[in-house]
């Protein structure tokens, strides 16, 4: 990835650096990313030209020789083109090395000395050894031994103590060479120690540079896996986020589901409740009158009873069932029938208390049970639900009719606390009513 410079100039200089520090330890393939970057930016065309050389160091580095023909040849001809004369002869300088490995010595030769008056004339000290080192080995190599030695012995003293470099060792190499050749041992002997010397010291600058890198490249790596565990990390914590908002959709949909299932067994409950209200009402209530029937009737009285005897209370019974009732039925039909039966009722139950058990025992025959009352108040208030009865005003029904009943009493302490016996007098009052002329009241005697 190419270094992230906002700067033109800085970023230019910036992949010229790296791309120089790649060649130097030997990462070429990184070095050629870099300046091919730069070539097809075309920032300025001084960038260019260096980044020509470094792409054509890379290559040659690299033993590409090939490609290193091609490029550095189109390097040379677009730096020369453009007057950029420095970077166009450094990459001579490394054609003529190329061409030298190739034992090409004469057109090694040719080629630098045809150039060699500007790179004397630059006065560029590294032009110059990149000219004179190559000169020397193709000298070297045609057996020009003098020629070769004036231009190794040119760089050996143009270069500073200080500077180590390739052309510098390589320099001292041929010298020793050459002083062997000439059987000058004891020069020979000065020159081997002082390329053993700045062999070692051009190593050691080469391991150094090249642990410095690793070292970064190191740090580098570890930085990435501390990133790429860091986006780990990250990507965890979004699946666990993501994970948590479907459990919380889930969440609501279970609770959602749970409420509607709640309502839908509420609201079943509820008719259940209704339709059991309903039944029950069928089961226990006359459904043209709307008292107990005589089912009902009978359970609620024996309660009431069973009530009465426990606390030593009185109680009374009365039966009455309506006079002539046939004949309404038959003279003004059943609907008048019927009608006459919810009247009756609806007149009865005003004079009643609240714990008188009500209810229909027949088809026109009615029984009221009437908790802690003494006979007398019994006989009276059967005789007050007669002449109510007798009052009736029937046109109403759509009919004038007369309309009359007759009540049989009866009371606990004459017929004791069972219901069944209580009915039983009660009925014989009541057909004793019958037989005496009817619409009257009549008191079980016992
Ligand atoms: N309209 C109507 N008539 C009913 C109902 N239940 C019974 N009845 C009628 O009531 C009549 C009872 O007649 P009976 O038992 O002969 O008695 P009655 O005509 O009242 O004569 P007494 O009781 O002797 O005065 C019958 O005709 C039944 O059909 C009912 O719910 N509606």
């Amino acid at each position: 990835m190419l270094p992230n410079i906002e700067q033109p100039m800085a970023r230019e200089q910036g992949i010229r650096v790296i791309s120089m520090m790649y060649n130097l330890i030997g990462r070429h393939d990184l070095a050629m990313s870099y300046v091919e970057q730069l070539i097809n930016e075309k920032p300025s065309v001084s960038a260019v030209c260096a980044a020509h050389q470094l792409r054509s160091t890379a290559l040659y580095s690299s033993g590409r020789s090939e490609e290193f023909n091609s490029k550095s040849a189109e390097g040379l001809n677009y730096c020369s083109e453009q007057n950029e004369l420095l970077w166009a002869n450094l990459i001579v300088a490394l054609q003529a090395r190329s061409l030298i490995d190739q034992k090409k010595y004469e057109e090694a030769v040719a080629l630098l000395t045809s150039r060699y008056q500007y790179a004397a004339e630059s006065r560029y000290e590294r032009l110059l050894h990149e000219f004179n080192g190559p000169l020397a080995q193709a000298y070297y190599g045609m057996g020009q031994i003098t020629e070769a030695k004036k231009h190794a012995l040119i760089v050996h003293g143009a270069i500073k103590q200080e500077t180590l470099d390739l052309p510098k060792v390589e320099a001292l190499a041929l010298l020793y060479q050459i002083a062997k050749t000439e059987k000058n041992y004891q020069q020979a002997l000065e020159y081997h120690e002082q390329y053993m010397a700045a062999f070692t010291a051009y190593m050691d600058d080469k391991s150094a540079q090249q642990m410095a890198y690793h070292t970064a490249h190191s740090e580098i790596l570890a930085q990435n896996q501390k990133i790429s565990l860091l986006d780990k990390d990250n990507r965890l914590l979004q699946l666990e986020q993501e994970a948590l908002k479907h459990q919380a959709a889930f969440n609501r949909l279970m609770i959602a589901a749970l409420v509607a299932l709640v309502l839908g067994l509420a609201f079943l409950a509820y008719r259940s409740f209704i339709a059991r209200q309903r039944f029950k009402a069928l089961a226990e209530y006359d459904d043209l009158t709307a008292i107990s029937n005589r089912y009902h009737f009978s359970a609620s009285a024996k309660e009431a009873l069973a009530l009465c005897e426990k606390g030593q209370l009185p109680a009374a019974l009365i039966v009455f069932d309506l006079d002539h009732f046939k004949q309404i039925n038959d003279q003004y039909g059943h609907a008048a029938g019927d009608w006459a039966l919810r009247q009756t009722v609806d007149t009865c139950r005003n004079f009643m208390r609240n714990n008188d058990v009500f209810g229909r025992i027949g088809g026109e025959e009615f029984s009221i049970l009437l908790p802690g009352c003494q006979s007398d108040k019994a006989h009276l208030l059967a005789d007050i639900c007669r002449d109510a009865i007798c009052s009736i005003d029937t046109a109403a029904s759509g009919y004038e009719f007369k309309l009359s009943a007759s009540f049989g009493v009866t009371s606990a302490e004459i017929s004791g606390y069972h219901l069944t016996k209580l009915i039983e007098d009660a009925d014989t009052a009541m057909y004793q009513a019958k037989q005496l002329g009817r619409n009257r009241v009549h008191f079980f005697q016992g």
